[in-house]
């Protein structure tokens, strides 16, 4: 037996995909509660695809069934042309190759050594914020990908190789919006190629010039590996156990691509949820000013900081719930098998609508309300729940989630403790479902400085509490 097929409104060339992304709050639960835990809907670009809402059913596909699919359609067919064989686009045995020499690089302790760095990066942001007006608005979207993509550069290449980092950022910018035009119009790729796409000669251009610059950096630090505290060392370093094999120039030229177009925008887009969802419930934000101005200490807060200051990090863990900035799973089935009672062939396109878990009123109580204390210690779900998981599950999960989560903790910490942010009157904040989800228009807001009420020195309570970063005593 198959999943029944979704009689839903068809748009004459998007089919039911339309309606999905352009009113997803209302279609996915009314389908879900319509249709059951597995249907099916019609998408012209790709074909069928079977939309899975059970929290039980999706564990299985992306964890105890994750061998049984790939990631195969056409969004990672445009990321592909980015990120090459990287570990976002590959598949089966180099896949899994590649996913156990890089992952050292991104293990938690790894990741304390990069800390300074960010924290420095995102104060040069609140510095530059300070000396810009404050009556106008400005759009923090570019902003805080630009601060992103500066973090991870500097994450990458350390900083002996800024001024090529620099050039790579701006190419990967170049690739991006490349990406975002052909996301927003896909059907410009089924054009014959010697049609010129606009912007594609620019992106060509782009990725010449990322081929000639990261292999250069790659070549260069091979030949004079010096003292560096980054990820590229992590990488070259990296070997496999039996062979004793490395990457090759070419396989960690798309390693370094991949983390640099997974690892800024999905960032930036999360941040500017955030500050737009403390910046329009006020008793948050004043829990959340209060809670940092409390708890600051001299200087620039150090990674052992981060355990003061947990309703920061259910803030997160709540906007990541409301939008959470990858907001589906996409899956190709490459292995029949059964699943809820249905046989799924070999071809089946599955799609695994994050947002519908998060926002199930059946999952979580007045589920559209942003209410950090749902990860209060006493009620936040557990690391594994089915029901959560903004950064993906199983094998093929974020590699980059406390590099992700670190970085926001700083930002949100850094960002508003000197500032208040008000969205632009008459300004309209709606969610844009590509690959991320991320505000459609920008996020133009009024940024306006505050003053910190003194820091005072951490309470006995407070020291017993637990680390909300890495879980660990403080
Ligand atoms: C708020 C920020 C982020 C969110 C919400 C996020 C979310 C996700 C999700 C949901 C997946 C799994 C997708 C799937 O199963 O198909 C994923 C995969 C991945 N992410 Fe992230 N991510 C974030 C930041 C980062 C960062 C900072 C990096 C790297 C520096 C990164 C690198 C990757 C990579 C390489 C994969 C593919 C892993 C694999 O297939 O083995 N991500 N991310």
């Amino acid at each position: 037996m198959t999943p029944p097929v979704v009689d839903s409104p068809r748009h004459w060339l998007f089919g039911s995909a339309y309606y999905l992304r352009k009113d997803p709050e209302r279609y996915v639960p009314e389908w879900g509660r319509r249709y059951g835990d597995l249907y099916m809907v019609r998408m012209p670009m790709i074909g069928e695809a079977m939309v899975v809402t059970s929290p039980d059913l999706a564990r299985r596909i992306l964890v105890n069934k994750a061998s049984c699919y790939q990631r195969k359609s056409r969004s990672y067919g445009v990321l592909r042309i980015l990120m090459g064989e990287g570990l976002v686009t590959s598949e089966g045995d180099l896949w899994k190759t590649q996913r156990k020499l890089v992952q050292p690089a991104f293990h938690p302790r790894r990741l304390d050594a990069l800390f300074t760095m960010k924290a420095e990066r995102v104060k040069a942001m609140v510095d530059e914020l300070s000396a810009t007006p404050s009556s106008n608005a400005i759009d923090l979207v570019p902003l805080l990908s630009r601060l992103t993509l500066d973090i991870i550069s500097r994450a990458m290449f350390s900083s002996d190789s800024q001024g090529m980092a620099r050039d790579v950022s701006h190419h990967i910018a170049t690739l991006n919006e490349w990406a975002l035009r052909a996301l927003r119009h896909p059907w410009l790729l089924l054009l014959p190629r010697k049609i010129p796409l606009p912007g594609s000669t620019d992106m060509r251009q782009a990725l010449q010039e990322l081929e000639r610059i990261v292999t250069g950096i790659i070549r260069e630090r091979r030949a004079h590996p010096g003292d560096h505290d980054d990820l590229l060392t992590m990488l070259l370093a990296a070997c496999e156990e039996e062979s004793g094999r490395g990457m090759s120039d070419a396989q960690l030229r798309d390693e370094v691509m991949t983390m640099y177009v997974a690892g800024h925008e999905t960032t930036a887009n999360a941040m500017a949820w955030i500050l737009y969802l403390v910046s329009t419930h006020p008793e948050v934000e004043a829990r959340l000013h209060a809670e940092i101005d409390a708890n600051f200490p001299e200087g620039t807060p150090r990674l052992e900081d981060l355990a003061s200051f947990p309703y920061v990090r259910q803030v997160i863990d709540e906007s990541l719930r409301l939008y959470p900035t990858i907001w589906s799973v996409g899956r190709c089935c490459t292995e029949a098998h059964e699943l809820g009672g249905y046989q799924i062939p070999v071809g089946t396109n599955v799609l695994i609508p994050t947002f519908h878990f998060h926002w199930s009123e059946d999952i979580w109580e007045n589920a559209r309300d942003f209410d950090p204390d749902r990860f209060s210690p006493d009620r936040r779900p557990p690391a594994d729940s089915p029901n959560y998981f903004p950064f993906g599950a199983g094998p093929r999960g974020c590699i980059g989630n406390h590099f992700a989560l670190q970085e926001l903790m700083i930002m949100t910490i850094l960002l508003c403790r000197h500032f208040r942010y008000r969205v632009e009157e008459g300004f309209k904040v709606e969610g844009e479902l590509l690959i991320t989800l991320r505000p459609k228009y920008g996020m133009r807001m009024v940024v306006t400085e505050r003053t910190p009420q003194a820091p005072t020195k951490p309470s006995a309570a407070r020291e017993a509490l637990t680390c909300p970063y890495s879980g660990a005593q403080k």
